[in-house]
């Protein structure tokens, strides 16, 4: 897939939003990528999946046993790697703030991990899913994500496999450029302030 079919995948699904967005991170933007609306469509889902795992080394993609991703916005999307991979998917969650594994989901000690984003702005999230994973016994080998929109600040620790990476701005609250200062804003992820 080009990154024109990619950025298309996108377009389809109204996932390429435009206004006023504050990040997990509490940044500000104003373009936000909706990946909930992209991974609707389940083929799309499959498709763009498929896509994001021929972007892998063979021997990495044999040597992943089980993906792990962060909730809410990257189940889906590990779940569809994880069918392109042929393995299991499990997720982590925060209720208390911090990431954990819930819901009798275990990993065996030194289990090799895929972690799977939906998007990786700042990276925390991430890096934050990777530390519960290994608090957990598992070895995170590699990370992958449908966007990368950190414009290539984004350190994981592990190598990181991106399905695009998108050039888009963000600013500190304090530093808004007046057109973005004038729109309403919206928090549409579920991290809590
Ligand atoms: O790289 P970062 O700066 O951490 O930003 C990216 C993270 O933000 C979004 O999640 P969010 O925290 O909004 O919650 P959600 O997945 O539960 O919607 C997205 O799903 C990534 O997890
Ligand atoms: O940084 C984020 O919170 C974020 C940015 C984006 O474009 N899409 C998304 O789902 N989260
Ligand atoms: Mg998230």
């Amino acid at each position: 897939m080009t990154e024109d079919d990619i950025l298309a995948e996108f377009r389809a699904a109204d996932a390429l939003l435009e206004g006023h967005f504050i990040l997990s991170s509490g940044l500000h933007s104003p373009r936000y990528l909706q990946c909930a609306r992209v991974l609707m469509d389940p083929m799309r889902g499959a498709r763009l999946a498929s896509a994001l795992v021929a972007t892998m080394p063979r021997d990495l993609r044999s040597a992943i046993e089980i993906v792990v991703s962060p909730a809410m916005g990257g189940i889906i999307a590990g779940h569809e790697v994880a069918r392109a991979l042929g393995v299991e998917a499990l997720f982590v969650e925060r209720p208390a703030g911090t990431f954990e594994l819930r819901r009798g989901f275990r990993l065996s000690p030194g289990q090799k991990v895929l972690m799977v984003e939906d998007v990786v702005t700042t990276g925390l999230s991430s890096r934050e899913a990777i530390k519960a994973i290994e608090d957990a016994g598992g070895d995170v080998i590699a990370a992958a994500s449908l966007v990368d929109r950190s414009n290539g600040t984004a350190d994981l620790g592990v190598p990181f496999y991106p399905l695009i990476r998108l050039t888009v701005p963000t600013y500190e609250a304090d530093a808004l450029p007046p057109e973005l200062a004038a729109l309403p804003a919206e928090k549409p992820g579920s991290r809590k302030a």
